[in-house]
């Protein structure tokens, strides 16, 4: 069986990924099995203390950004979007707002969790959401990013889905440091799904949606090449021919999320998409300048294409007429605006 071997890491090779044909998550840790319980502290969830499989067995799709507020506009978003009826007198809750961590809402096969920001604070929520699919039995879940980034050499506005993610040093892969050692995982997310996100764009949306490279960093402000951090100790001239040199490897946006968030999904064998939008073009300018209202128009779109592909999948499976009871329309902006009025209403 051929390994595909990074450093001294292993990820799954196509044989491997094979024998996962229930769909169910498998975890490649033989320690959890022979625990009495498995806490997910920063979720505020334990596999002793909820029923995990009663509760998130029919998740399909496991939505992620950095804020919670996002997540949670994301949810009653998705809610309106795939028709699902919360019970009568009941409205969305934060599952895990006891953690003080991240929040997470369902919406019937839909998960959306805040994962803050950069590398460490996803990697936890990693761990601890691919365990819970684990716990849930969750059957062939896709975990999807929706994010925000700054463009190299698009407009802010433009929807970008990450073909590969590359860390500082242009490697697709993300280096850890486990009991000393540095071993490095394939940054791998599945170009099957980019290309169906990528098709779910319009020509009548009234901006870009592309697929590119993704360059991941550790830092907003040194780590992205800004001259507007507290501390810079490179001129203009060496940033813009580190830009430069990006767009000539194909890179289109920078964030701070996708090598580990492409790492671990596929490590676990879980399909994985990042989709964000850029908030500027870092050819023009560093700072972060939009209007409000504008920058948040634009986080919406990301939504609007991830909120297609999810009803196109539950339209496929026959689930959304099924489970819920009504269609919609698989474009739908507008209702997206009059969602977000109500919640900015209740902020
Ligand atoms: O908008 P989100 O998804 O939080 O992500 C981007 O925004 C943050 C920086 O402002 C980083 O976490 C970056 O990856
Ligand atoms: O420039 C940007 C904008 C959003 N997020 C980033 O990480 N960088």
């Amino acid at each position: 069986m051929s390994l595909l071997v990074a450093g001294n890491s292993t990820s799954l090779s196509e044989e491997e990924l094979d024998e996962y044909s229930d769909g169910t998550v498998k975890l490649r840790n033989s320690n959890i099995e022979l625990m009495d319980q498995d806490i997910l502290y920063h979720l505020a969830l334990g596999s002793e203390s909820h029923d995990l499989q009663e509760m998130f067995g029919d998740v399909k799709f496991a939505c992620m950004g950095g804020t919670p507020k996002r997540m949670e506009n994301f949810a009653h978003f998705i809610m309106n979007e795939i028709g699902y009826k919360l019970p009568a007198g009941t409205q969305l809750q934060d599952i895990s707002a006891y953690s003080y961590r991240y929040s997470m809402y369902k919406v019937g096969p839909v998960l959306c969790v805040s994962h803050g920001m950069g590398t460490p604070s996803v990697s936890i929520l990693m761990h601890e959401m691919i365990k819970l699919m684990y716990h849930a039995k969750c059957k062939d879940p896709v975990f999807i990013r929706i994010g925000t980034c700054g463009g190299i050499g698009v407009d802010g506005g433009t929807v970008i889905i990450t073909e590969d993610a590359l860390d500082g040093q242009l490697r697709n892969s993300h280096e850890f440091t486990i009991l000393g050692e540095t071993i490095h995982r394939p940054a791998k997310l599945d170009k099957k799904l980019a290309r169906e996100l990528k098709s779910l764009s319009s020509a009548d949306d009234p901006y870009d949606t592309i697929i590119g490279k993704t360059l991941c960093t550790n830092d907003f402000y040194e780590g992205q090449g800004r001259l507007d951090g507290a501390f810079c100790e490179f001129s203009e001239n060496d940033k813009m021919a580190y830009l430069e040199k990006l767009r000539e490897n194909g890179v289109v946006n920078i964030e701070m999320e996708s090598t580990i968030f492409a790492a671990l999904t596929h490590h676990a064998g879980i399909k994985a998409a990042v989709v964000c939008v850029a908030l500027l073009n870092r050819l023009n300018g560093d700072q972060v300048n939009a209007p409000k209202e504008v920058m948040h128009e634009w986080q919406q779109r990301p939504q609007i294409l991830v909120s297609r592909y999810i009803r196109k999948v539950l339209t496929h499976n026959g689930q959304l007429k099924n489970l819920f009871g009504h269609q919609g329309s698989i474009k739908s902006p507008r209702r997206f605006k009059l969602v977000q009025q109500e919640s900015q209403a209740h902020e």
